[in-house]
């Protein structure tokens, strides 16, 4: 095990970074020690690491952090999104030497340790985030220890791991039982949320609104869905390429089918964009962070939001759609690339946003989208 004091981190293993296009970054070890495989992405957070590594979208993905001090605030066991870390490595450049925080328990080394994640330190993050800015995310290697392989070797390796696109993760990350979320207060509507890979935040913004909350594996089948009564049905975020979930996708197409009030967050957006009859497809390097400028196109406010996503949906920007489902159009747009970041169906009771309103991390500015859901559940009962 590694520890957070200077001394120990002078003495760490060193540790070396392959991306897949040959470029080599060296370090030292960071946390376990030993290899790992991913998608180099990185995030612009400069707080929240917590909720990032714990976040189940990040499944197979190697984050960098372009924040150049990371573990400041060390670990406590109230920020976690999830049972455990989920990211395949984790790159930083300078690890706190002393973190200080009144809820810290364990230092953000030793908890990457304790929980096998391999990560590197001493990295020129900002090279390498320029370095994926240009190129694209791309998939990469992490090999520490005092004897590691040539690195022509160790490309090789990163040449053999498995590429993001086309990957269908949802069920390695989420539920296997369904479990509820009770409403906290008056309990005054029912939702069945597919988990898809949710972070913990989601269903707690829905309880604090009095809903109950059944959380369902992310093979639940419309009778699933259906036998909790539910008054919305809700699509998570989660890990891997949308084009990937028909499961999801048919069983979405059949709440539309019902006009039961839907809605979606993240990779629950791209499911919405697919059952409408649009595609999906991969974002040279994504948005992750909780700085992300989008507008909401029905009152063009502007919200500063989290994100954390790698594939966008494909809908046209400049006039409603027809769908098998009414008419459905972009409602939420990021003002960075303009990529499409909300749907809304015009003809029945159903939106997604591709952003977290969840804000964990992150602003709060998007929270009126769940008192957006509550209304449609709301407006249907009446
Ligand atoms: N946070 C998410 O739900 C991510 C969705 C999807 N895996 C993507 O990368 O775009």
């Amino acid at each position: 095990m590694t520890t957070s004091t200077r001394g120990a981190r002078t003495q760490a293993a060193p540790a070396v970074l392959v991306l897949e296009d040959g470029r080599i970054f060296r370090g030292r070890s960071y946390g376990a020690v030993g290899e790992t495989f991913g998608e180099a992405v990185f995030s612009t957070g400069m707080t929240g690491y917590q909720e990032t590594l714990t976040d189940p979208s990040y499944h197979r993905q190697v984050v960098v952090m372009t924040a150049p001090h990371v573990g400041n605030t060390g670990v406590n066991d109230e920020d976690p999104e999830s049972g455990q870390i989920w990211v395949a490595g984790y790159v930083v450049r300078d690890p706190a030497r002393v973190p200080s925080n009144w809820r810290a328990k364990r230092t953000l080394d030793e908890e990457l340790a304790n929980q096998g994640v391999v990560g590197i330190s001493g990295v020129d993050t900002r090279a390498l985030t320029r370095h994926l800015r240009e190129r694209g995310a791309m998939r990469v290697g992490i090999f520490s220890g005092e004897k590691v392989a040539d690195d022509a070797a160790l490309l090789a390796r990163v040449k053999e791991a498995p590429q993001m696109k086309g990957a269908n993760l949802s069920a390695e990350v989420a539920t296997k039982e369904a479990y509820v979320v009770p409403a906290i207060g008056t309990k005054k509507f029912t939702v069945a949320a597919v988990d898809l890979g949710i972070k913990g935040m989601t269903p707690h913004r829905m309880a604090e609104r009095g809903i109950e909350v059944h959380v369902l594996p992310a093979t639940a089948t419309v009778e699933d869905v259906y036998a909790v009564n539910p008054d919305g049905v809700f699509f998570s975020n989660g890990p891997g390429d949308p084009a990937t979930a028909d499961g999801p996708v048919a069983v979405m197409q059949a709440v539309l089918e019902r006009r039961t009030p839907l809605f979606g967050i993240c990779f629950g957006n791209q499911i919405l964009g697919r059952a409408l009859g649009f595609g999906t497809y991969k974002l040279k390097y994504g948005h992750r962070g909780i700085n992300q400028p989008v507008q909401d196109r029905t009152t063009g406010k502007v919200e500063v939001t989290a994100h954390n996503h790698g594939f966008a949906v494909d809908a046209p920007l400049d006039k409603v759609s027809d769908t098998p489902f009414g008419r459905a159009e972009v409602s939420h747009v990021c003002l960075n690339d303009q990529v499409v970041e909300g749907l809304q169906l015009l003809d029945q009771p159903a939106f997604s946003v591709q952003y977290h309103p969840e804000a964990a991390a992150g602003p709060h500015d998007a929270a009126y989208l769940f008192d957006r859901f509550v209304s449609l559940m709301e407006a249907e009962r009446a």
